[in-house]
């Protein structure tokens, strides 16, 4: 690699926590000290870098950090930083300390801050961590992996006490304005249905139509993912179930349970990676770019791009659903 002029960097985690994420802060460190760069970590995302909350990092103090959940850096969402006064503060932080390029861990909250600080000219590179997988120019996010499958443990377990009293589980996984998560553990735990906010929700169509066809085809118990996105969660769609079947319904929501946990190896390599590519893309004098994953491809977008493309639902996974379960094709939202 070039000699580069880059001598100090900074990296930080933000917004909702995702396994692996640690996994990250310890390959930027490690990739850093490889190349001679000194590493401060941020505290508390950007009221950290407000409040000139940091720690210095180096390669002994990562290690045994991949198979650790959590960030170690802690996390924080910031109303401040969404001010002009907040984000003057957190620019003179980073001139304070002579940062020459920050890597910023988070979902596109954190990309929409990294974009404001490009755009005055501090040297940013996102890396896309969140178990929301709502990234549109990754193709994965770094989270979900390990969140789908705590997800899927619960929900098998779930299963076994729903057979045995022959009920209907309205089971509500995380996913703020995005069904990716609630789909692919849909998929994966053989749901009865799937209900998510990008959907235009037809409760007959979409929901119990696909019950009174498990129930004529055999089944006595039945599962249904909501994402908590969806209008009135998954209390409201238990009620339409109930009105409409008789069936006793119970609700779980799986909530934060979701966002612990070690990272899975997905997680791990996929977190290694990005933190790797941060590194190098600003040891070569980039700036204002996000990683993305692209058919197993590590690439980089401008930032300003990254943030105005829009990511679509798997619609082929729907259509395999339907072929399985007999859930008709759903209706999607048009933005
Ligand atoms: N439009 C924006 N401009 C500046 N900062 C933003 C913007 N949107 C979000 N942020 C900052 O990023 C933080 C994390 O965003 P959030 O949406 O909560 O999580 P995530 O990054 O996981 O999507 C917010 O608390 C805020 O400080
Ligand atoms: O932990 P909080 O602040 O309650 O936030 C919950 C939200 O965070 C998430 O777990 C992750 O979302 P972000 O990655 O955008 O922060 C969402 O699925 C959920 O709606
Ligand atoms: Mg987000």
């Amino acid at each position: 690699m070039a000699e580069s002029k880059v001598k100090r960097i900074g990296v930080f985690t933000s917004g909702g926590d995702a396994p692996g994420m640690n996994a990250v802060i310890r390959s930027v460190v490690r990739t850093a000290v490889h190349m001679g760069i000194e590493c401060i970590g941020i505290r508390r995302g950007y009221h950290g870098l407000i409040n000139g909350d940091f720690t210095t990092l180096d390669f002994n103090s990562v290690s045994g950090l991949s198979r650790r959940g959590g960030t170690m850096l802690y996390s924080a969402r910031s109303k401040e930083f969404m001010t002009e006064a907040g984000q003057d503060r957190a620019i003179a932080t980073c001139k304070l300390l002579g940062i020459d390029g920050l890597v910023g861990v988070g979902g596109d909250g954190t990309f929409r801050g990294l974009q404001v600080l490009a755009r005055r000219g501090i040297a940013v590179i996102g890396v896309p961590g969140t178990i929301d997988n709502d990234i549109s120019c990754s193709s994965y996010t770094i989270g979900y992996d390990t969140a789908c499958n705590t997800a899927i443990d619960s929900i098998d377990r779930l299963r076994d006490t729903m057979q045995s009293h022959e009920r209907c589980s309205v089971v509500e996984v995380m996913g703020r304005h995005a069904g990716h998560l609630a789909l692919y553990v849909g998929v994966a735990c053989g749901a009865t249905a799937v209900v998510i906010p990008e959907q235009e929700l037809d409760y007959e169509h979409d929901l119990i139509e696909p019950i009174r066809r498990a129930r004529i085809n055999g089944r006595t118990h039945f599962m249904v993912i909501v994402a908590e996105g969806v209008k009135g969660g998954a209390y409201e769609v238990a009620n339409q179930i109930r009105e409409a079947t008789a069936l006793d319904t119970r609700v779980t929501i799986l909530g934060h349970v979701q966002r612990g946990g070690a990272p899975s190896a997905r997680d791990r390599v996929t977190a290694t990676h990005m933190g790797y590519e941060a590194v190098r893309l600003l040891v070569e004098g980039k700036s204002g770019r996000v990683i993305g994953q692209q058919e197993d491809r590590y690439v980089d977008f401008d930032i300003e791009e990254a943030l105005s493309m829009k990511k679509s639902l798997d619609l082929q996974t729907y259509t395999v659903m339907g072929a399985l379960t007999g859930m008709e094709q759903v209706k999607l939202r048009q933005e």
